[in-house]
């Protein structure tokens, strides 16, 4: 059988680069690329787009979404799309490509004809919140609140040229309007009903992330112990696979850079039961299972070779 095929569209791009560079040790994918002159020009993109399988976006929403009126035009003949924008995250005629966000959602990827790569922030929030919301042990209306911290990688090419350049500060909250984008997708697909509070903050560090979320447990139903959700989040995820929950014991601090350069994902639950405070803690590489680790997965599984 012929290798299947794939286009990056804006494979010059931070994102396209990285998944480029991932797709190396892959076997048995075809990548075809554009005429680095013709990168922006419709007629030619759409032609790319007849001639592969699956076309992966990696450009801004606006140019997303022009792609995919393009992939339109093609009727019977347009690929399969994996968009890494925001375009389309909560729109419920695409799949999101969060595989391990409910059981048979990697089946759903795989026969999926359009996929959305989830946010980074959102891998880390939705990971810890979805499993208790399912469970009833956070109300779907709870008033949540999310801190993140991400390495300056995520924030594209500006930010870590400010970062590097030594213009940028060292630490900062950003996204105080308190509307970020990736509240929709945080808030859909973690099953809240109540809009949660988000804080991003960023740091000078390449790469890394850390999502958590404190609680109050006497303000959650029947007042559980922090061990209840510890097992809720163990019972959600088989074990083996790239989402972990991982004990606490003796830990008293965490650091956002552990899992870089991997596609792991780990959910930690710290508490004080004396004072009945919990804090859940996600940690991922933003790039890895918080970008082009997740897309390259979302690929594997899209073409069949998962
Ligand atoms: N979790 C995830 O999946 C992540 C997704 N993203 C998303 O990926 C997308 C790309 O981000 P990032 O890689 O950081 O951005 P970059 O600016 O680094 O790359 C975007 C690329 O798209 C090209 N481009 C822009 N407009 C067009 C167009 N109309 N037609 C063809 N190419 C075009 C740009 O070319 P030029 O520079 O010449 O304009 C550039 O090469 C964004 O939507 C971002 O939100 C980002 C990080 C993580
Ligand atoms: C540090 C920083 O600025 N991070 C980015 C999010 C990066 C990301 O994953 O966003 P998308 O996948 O949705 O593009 C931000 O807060 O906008």
């Amino acid at each position: 059988m012929p290798a299947p095929t794939l286009f990056i569209d804006g494979e010059a791009g931070t994102t396209g680069l990285e998944i480029r560079e991932k797709l190396a040790d892959v076997p048995g994918i075809e990548v075809r690329s554009i005429d680095p002159a013709l990168r922006k020009d419709p007629a030619a993109r759409r032609d790319m787009m007849a001639s592969v399988d699956l076309v992966v976006l990696c450009l801004p929403d606006a140019a997303a979404k022009e792609s995919v009126a393009l992939a339109s035009e093609l009727g019977a003949d347009a690929p399969k799309i994996l968009d890494a924008s925001t375009a389309y995250r909560v729109d419920p005629a695409w799949t999101y490509g969060f595989a391990e966000m409910a059981p048979g959602q990697a089946q759903a990827i795989a026969g999926a004809a359009r996929v959305s790569n989830p946010g980074c922030y959102p891998t880390g929030a939705i990971a810890l919140l979805r499993p208790l919301v399912e469970a009833g042990l956070v109300p779907r209306d709870f008033p949540v609140t999310i801190n993140a911290v991400s390495g300056y990688s995520g924030g594209g090419r500006q930010m870590i040229e400010a970062y590097e350049a030594g213009t940028a500060p060292a630490f900062e909250l950003y996204g105080l309007t308190l509307e970020h984008k990736h509240v929709p997708e945080v808030q859909g697909y973690s099953g809240l009903s109540r809009r949660p509070i988000f804080v991003p903050s960023v740091g000078n560090f390449r790469q890394g992330m850390l999502v958590s979320v404190p609680l109050h447990l006497d303000a959650l139903p029947g007042a559980p112990k922090a061990a209840e959700l510890e097992a809720a989040l163990s019972a959600y995820y088989p074990q083996g696979g790239l989402v972990s929950v991982l004990p606490t014991a003796g830990e008293t601090r965490i650091e956002p850079q552990a899992l870089n350069g991997t596609d792991a994902l780990e959910l930690r639950v710290f508490a004080n039961e004396a004072m009945r405070h919990a804090l859940l803690v996600a940690r991922l590489d933003n790039l890895g299972k918080g970008a082009s680790g997740a897309a390259v997965q979302n690929i594997r599984l899209m073409l069949g070779l998962a």
